[in-house]
């Protein structure tokens, strides 16, 4: 396991003041590693679950070659460019799941409904709408029609044999479909990852305490609870901690001793009371970095490693008891993974899915941790310093000329959720852009779908 000042030595130009957003996404890399414990788990119960190794097709999907229409099935090579065809139905309705076994001449053609096997020979349906009735015959207009279509080929979803999903793969409900097609019950997926969060700050109420002056509703963890949900984890949730010592120490303690990874936000920042990083750097191995980037300055990463934790402990008279019983019930890693976030609510949510989301990701061991960007035209200018990356909250919507805008919304001060409410993604103005004029092109992180 390297240490962080090992990874971090390997980083360019590695300067903890002013480390560029890259930087934080190419450390991270380095920093976490993906859980191997797998279970098997019945499949509705598999969506948000990444799959621990390739699924190969035990079957062809669709098996047959079948129809894609109602309609009438016929030997595609009779169709002639600028005429009509006029065939004579024969045999019983081919019907989904009973096949026409019978033989069928040229000038010939079989009645055939939605998903049933075509008929030896035939390749092509006729939809029903396509098809003049003239009693025993149907009659085709010229040009309607190209051999071929309206058949659907066995195997052209999935293959006998082949990789129908690979490891890595998240469950979506469209993989939840595909492995269903397949009839496979069960599915084995990676553990889950379980994340402990808490909200530290002597200044921040529980939901339902009474407001007192210069204090603040606890949104953090709510934030992050609701993140995490949408990412399928088990959640630890450990509360509000207030910044003393003792309550921090007994906190990333029990979080370490239950979790993959411990998400904190508050107290990293240079203030009196920013007991959080102290207690990180005590227990753990942690960078603190004021990161090149706007909201979300301040972050401390980093890991406890659960051996070392006991020592750590018994020399701050720290009773072990409490936690040991947790930990030992716990099938973890050697570590812990440290994110310790910024205060202020919106930069929680920007330090969040810019980076911790993709290394929780990795960490489930998911092959898509990337965020996906898309781009858009700003709807209007945007003022922006090089020499930092900047998430601005914006609503990407269609303009009325079809191309995709974004439209900054609102106060976009780190504390001011209600403009992070209003927005479906962060345009992200690289490190070292300057200001944006209306019309350019920006990228844009959508977030529809994951928070
Ligand atoms: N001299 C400097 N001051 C500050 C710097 C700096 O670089 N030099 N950085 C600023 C930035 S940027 C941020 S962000 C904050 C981060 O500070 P902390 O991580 O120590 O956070 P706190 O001071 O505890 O709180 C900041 C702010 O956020 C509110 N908060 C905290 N927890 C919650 C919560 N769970 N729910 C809702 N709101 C919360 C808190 O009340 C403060 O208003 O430091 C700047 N200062
Ligand atoms: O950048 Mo702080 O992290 O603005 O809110």
């Amino acid at each position: 396991m390297k240490n962080i000042a090992e990874i971090a030595a390997r980083l360019q130009g590695y300067d903890p003041e002013a480390l560029h957003a890259a930087q934080v996404t190419a450390f991270l890399e380095q920093l976490v590693q993906p859980v191997q414990e797998c279970e098997t788990v019945e499949l509705h119960a598999a969506l948000g679950r990444v799959l621990a190794s390739d699924v190969v097709s035990p079957i062809s999907v669709p098996p047959h070659d079948n129809s894609a229409m109602d309609g009438y099935a016929f030997a595609g090579g009779q169709l002639q460019a600028g005429q009509a065809l006029r065939l004579r139905v024969v045999g019983a309705p081919a019907f989904a799941g009973a096949a026409w076994r019978g033989a069928v001449a040229a000038g010939e053609c079989v009645r055939i409904m939605t998903g049933a096997i075509m008929p030896d020979g035939l390749d092509t349906v006729v939809p029903q709408e396509l098809a003049q009735a003239e009693g025993e015959f149907i009659r085709i207009a010229p040009d309607v029609l190209r051999a071929g279509d309206n058949r659907r080929f066995a195997g052209e979803d999935l293959m006998r044999g082949a990789v129908a999903l690979a490891a890595g793969e998240p469950i979506s409900p469209a993989a939840l479909g595909l492995l269903a097609s397949l009839g496979l019950p069960r599915v084995s997926v990676r553990r889950r990852l379980r994340v402990a969060v808490f909200s530290t700050g002597d200044e921040i109420l529980r939901l339902g305490d009474a407001p007192r002056e210069g204090a603040v509703y606890d949104s953090n963890r709510y934030t992050l609870l609701g993140l995490l949900t949408r990412l399928g984890v088990e959640l630890v949730d450990l509360g509000v901690v207030p910044d003393e010592p003792t309550r921090l120490r007994a906190a990333f303690a029990s979080a370490a001793a239950q979790a993959d990874a411990v998400i904190t936000s508050g107290g990293v920042s240079v203030g009196e009371a920013d007991h959080t990083r102290s207690m990180m750097r005590e227990l753990g191995d942690v960078a603190f970095w004021r990161i090149a980037m706007r909201p979300g300055r301040p972050m401390a990463v980093g890991r406890i490693a659960r051996d070392k934790l006991w020592t750590k402990l018994a020399s701050s008279a720290y009773p072990i008891s409490a936690i040991s019983s947790q930990y030992n019930s716990n099938n973890l890693t050697g570590e812990a993974i440290l994110f310790g976030l910024p205060g202020n609510p919106v930069a929680v949510m920007v330090a969040f899915l810019a980076f911790v989301r993709p290394a929780l990701l990795h960490m489930m061991g998911s092959t898509r941790a990337a965020p996906p960007l898309l781009r858009a035209r700003s709807a209007g200018s945007i003022r922006k310093k090089p020499g930092r990356t900047e998430y601005q909250r914006g609503r990407v919507c269609m303009g009325a000329d079809g191309q995709l805008e974004v439209r900054v919304t609102g106060n976009q001060g780190s504390g001011v959720l209600s403009s992070m409410v209003q927005a479906n993604g962060l345009i992200v103005l690289p490190h070292d852009s300057g200001d944006v004029a209306a019309g350019d092109a920006v990228e844009v992180m959508v977030f529809d779908g994951v928070m």
